[in-house]
């Protein structure tokens, strides 16, 4: 079977052909580079006008060659039905129907976000891993679930390849900005910027900010690039790294075209390294742009019957990876595995020992992180972790003791609580009550940071054993991203966070979901799950 690919999303006019028989990829691609800026939407519309025909008729006559009948022999055209820029898209839709009718055959329409993970996991062989895209407009991680890619994690504001390619832009570097800051933090010193992680969510803004603020206040540029790489990328890895926590899985891809970054690749390889876990990266012709990648998706989706007729082949600017019905992938597969509670844990950030009534959790230390990032982190947490812990007991929110705190060796002591995660025993009744601790909790000013179904802990409370005290069945673990803030959106954030992780795990978590808002209804504020809605409904990437 050969299926003949377009991708046009943004800058890249790209023509493929794969052939499934040899699993053998053709590509060829016409880039636009802008004269100044970044990415004109209207430039870039005429640049795919322009291009996108030259790199089909040449994809033709590659088939042509390559057959035995010297016709190109193409069962189907697959092409990037979005997201990206609108005028981009019709132009290379356009393309692609008319390619269609031609040759008559059947048309595929792909998402672009999925295509730059799929293709990892057909070249690695993965069954169902993780993956991050780490792409220009985006930056986002996708587990499989019944019959979905589900956003596991993503930036709540710019795509990572935009937020670099802007400080570039304000330093008068040319686009595309990533190989260039890449370039220059080889010559570089580390220099602190600010650390955004939320659960498995992140935000650039803030970074991006303190870095055009430190090349205007005269620190050396490529000290800033050294600092933004090992920052954004460190941020990369550790949400990553908690996707596998969560998900319990051992494998991870990496698509999008900030992963031709060198660095970021070897940081995400150390990580998996370090757990033990597998990690795939393609090469960078699969990873930037490319209509490859959508060629041997637009095969599968072809394969599975998944076809469009032209009537209903319109664009979707926004279409998100979320909204895909997966047709090509069976619905037992899951990216979500049992995790198994023996002998010590390894979490996303420490390990944790059981020793009689305790248990002890030691961020050890993270050998892909700068070393001077690594120290700041784990003394932060540490101490975050063990103050809030104590000071949501306070406000009523169960939580375990905290028998000793160590913070040279960033050791906490704490009480064992709990039978199990809440992870392994999903249940509505369980989830209200967690909804309810969180109200409480931000009624105290205190955000959680990172609420996840595997930081919250269910069972029998000693109190309830030996029958002294009202029971409590759920109880609130690992505070270590937590802070004081009375702002609503911070709030509503903590809610986002928990409701991606049932989203990450649950087979139906539409009842989870509304368990949880009645349990924080009871006890929290009405405006914080309002704000919920528009933190969800957000336009993300820009
Ligand atoms: C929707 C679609 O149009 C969009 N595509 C896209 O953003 O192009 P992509 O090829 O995946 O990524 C381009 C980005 O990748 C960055 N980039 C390229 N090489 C890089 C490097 N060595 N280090 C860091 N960033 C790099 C560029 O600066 C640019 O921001 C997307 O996938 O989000
Ligand atoms: N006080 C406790 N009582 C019982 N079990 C605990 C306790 N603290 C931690 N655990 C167990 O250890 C696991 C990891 O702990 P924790 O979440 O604090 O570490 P982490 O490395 O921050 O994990 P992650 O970042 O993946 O959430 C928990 O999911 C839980 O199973
Ligand atoms: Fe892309």
């Amino acid at each position: 079977m050969r299926v003949l690919g377009i991708e046009g999303t943004a800058w890249a006019a790209s023509a493929a052909l794969f052939d499934a028989d040899d699993d053998s990829v053709f590509i060829d691609s016409d880039p636009y580079q802008p004269d100044s800026g970044g990415i004109h939407p209207r430039e870039a519309a005429e640049h795919m006008a322009d291009a996108v025909p030259g790199v089909v008729e040449s994809v033709l006559a590659h088939a042509s060659e390559t057959s035995d009948s010297g016709a190109p022999e193409i069962d189907a055209v697959a092409f990037s039905r979005g997201p990206g820029l609108g005028p981009c898209l019709r132009i290379v839709a356009t393309a692609a129907r008319s390619l269609a009718q031609t040759l008559d055959v059947p048309l595929v329409g792909v998402n672009h976000m999925v295509a730059h993970l799929e293709i990892g996991r057909h070249q690695s062989g993965f069954d169902s891993p993780v993956c991050l895209n780490a792409s220009g407009a985006n930056a986002h991680l996708l587990g499989y679930h019944n019959g979905r890619y589900r956003v596991l994690g993503e930036t709540m504001d710019t795509g990572v390849g935009n937020a670099i390619d802007k400080f570039t832009r304000h330093v008068g570097w040319t686009h595309p900005g990533g190989p260039k800051v890449e370039q220059a933090a080889k010559d570089g010193e580390y220099l602190d910027l600010p650390y955004v992680v939320k659960g498995m969510d992140f935000s650039f803004s803030g970074i991006m900010s303190a870095a055009k603020q430190a090349y205007d206040d005269g620190e050396e540029v490529e000290d800033i690039c050294c600092g933004l790489q090992e920052t954004v990328f460190g941020m990369l890895t550790e949400v990553a790294e908690r996707a596998l926590s969560l998900t319990g899985t051992d494998e991870l891809v990496l698509g999008g075209g900030v992963g031709q970054n060198a660095r970021l690749r070897e940081m995400l390889a150390e990580m998996c390294e370090a757990r033990g876990a597998d990690f795939y990266a393609p090469e960078p012709r699969f990873l930037r742009d490319n209509a490859g990648m959508i060629a041997v998706l637009g095969a599968k989706m072809y394969d599975a019957g998944d076809t469009l007729p032209v009537a209903d082949s319109s664009v979707d600017p926004n279409y998100r990876p979320d909204q895909v019905p997966v047709t090509w992938r069976g619905d037992d597969e899951s990216v979500a595995r049992a995790v198994t509670e023996a002998g010590d844990i390894r979490g996303a950030e420490a390990t944790v020992s059981f020793e009689g009534e305790d248990v002890v959790k030691r961020r050890l230390p993270k050998s892909y992180r700068h070393p001077q990032l690594d120290a700041r982190l784990r003394k932060e947490r540490t101490t975050a972790e063990a103050r809030l812990t104590s000071e949501a007991r306070q406000a009523g929110v169960p939580t375990p003791l905290v028998r000793d705190v160590d913070l040279r060796e960033a050791t906490i002591t704490f009480q064992h609580v709990g039978a199990c995660d809440l992870a392994e025993d999903l249940s509505a009744d369980a989830i209200r009550e967690v909804g309810g601790h969180l109200g409480r909790l931000h009624r105290a000013g205190i955000v959680h940071g990172d609420p996840t179904t595997r930081n919250v802990r269910v069972g029998r409370s000693p109190s309830e054993r030996d029958g002294s005290e009202s029971p409590s069945r759920t109880f609130l673990i690992d505070f270590g991203l937590g802070f004081h803030t009375g702002h609503v959106e911070d709030h509503a954030m903590d809610l986002h966070v928990f409701e991606q992780s049932i989203d990450g795990t649950a087979d139906d978590p539409a009842p989870l979901r509304e368990a949880f808002e009645a349990g924080y209804e009871a006890t929290g504020d009405a405006d914080v799950l309002s704000r919920l809605r528009t933190v969800e409904g957000r336009g993300r990437y820009q």
